[in-house]
């Protein structure tokens, strides 16, 4: 069953260049995918490809100069940014790319907290901690007192406290050691399997396929091929497009071909 889906989206910058002249630069086109749930889908693509806009359209936290059209609903409803506001961070999780999304002038502890709707804030929190294996002197630090890999944990910690049918993981993982990337993803899939709806954005390829039901790849603010995992397998030939053939080839293990035929 579909939970999200977005429809004909596109999204553009106004930007002033010389003066007042005005261009528009469009980075994301016409661009549709559907999160379903009990489902991974996972997003890869170059850097710049229109990947963690595509998430911040979808929790309606684009920045002002941007503008958008097409429709993004939730359970068949069309969202308004007033829904998208309500929605966000109880059906709508967001694991962000960047750790300046935690508030610096709150305790780490308190700020999971806030997002825990169903249970005990205080034992869920202690919970996620220990599952992520956060101290419990870290509850009491600020985001500044934080090791990279230990503000990561917190952002997924909030993610996965919060309830939420809807998670979309932004880059989650780097930073972080290979231990709790497996613990972090795993999380995921459990998060799926309990009827839920994920979407991996992500540039390890090969993590990302040992958790994800599908792949959209990326290229240029448009999905070129939506492909069940399974696909991305041997030299690639059960790819549809070239570039996703030479993203799969391009891989350490794949020898790092990068020629497409
Ligand atoms: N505030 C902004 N104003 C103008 N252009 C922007 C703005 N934010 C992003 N862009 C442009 O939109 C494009 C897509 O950016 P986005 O952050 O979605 O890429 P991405 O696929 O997430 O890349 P990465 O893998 O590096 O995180 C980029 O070309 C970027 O320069
Ligand atoms: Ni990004």
């Amino acid at each position: 069953m579909s939970i999200l889906k977005v429809d004909n989206l596109s999204v553009s910058f106004k930007q002033y260049t010389s003066g007042l002249r005005q261009t528009t630069q469009k980075v994301i086109s016409n661009l549709s995918i559907e999160l379903v749930s009990g489902e991974i889908l996972a997003i890869v693509g170059a850097s710049g490809s229109g990947k963690s806009l595509l998430a911040h359209a979808i929790l309606g936290i684009l920045p002002v100069n941007a503008t958008t059209s097409g429709d993004i609903s939730f359970d068949g409803e069309v969202l308004t940014p007033k829904r998208q506001e309500q929605l966000r961070g109880k059906e709508i999780a967001l694991v962000p790319q960047s750790v300046n999304y935690l508030d610096p002038l709150m305790r780490v502890g308190a700020q999971v907290r806030t997002s825990v709707r169903k249970e005990n804030p205080k034992e869920a929190q202690k919970k996620v901690f220990k599952r992520y294996h956060l101290n419990q002197e870290v509850e009491k630090m600020y985001p500044f007192q934080l090791s990279g890999g230990m503000a990561r944990r917190v952002l997924v910690s909030t993610a996965m406290v919060s309830g939420a049918r809807v998670i979309i993981a932004d880059e989650p993982t780097p930073g972080l050691d290979s231990v709790v990337i497996e613990e972090a993803l795993n999380n995921l899939r459990e998060f799926a399997d309990q009827g839920c709806a994920v979407m991996l954005i992500s540039h390890d390829i090969e993590s990302a396929l040992k958790i994800a039901d599908k792949v959209a790849v990326f290229y240029e603010g448009t999905v070129l091929e939506i492909a069940e995992a399974d696909k991305f397998e041997g030299n690639g030939d059960r790819l549809q497009h070239p570039y996703s053939k030479a993203l799969w080839r391009a891989l350490p293990q794949n020898d790092f071909r990068t020629n497409i035929d």
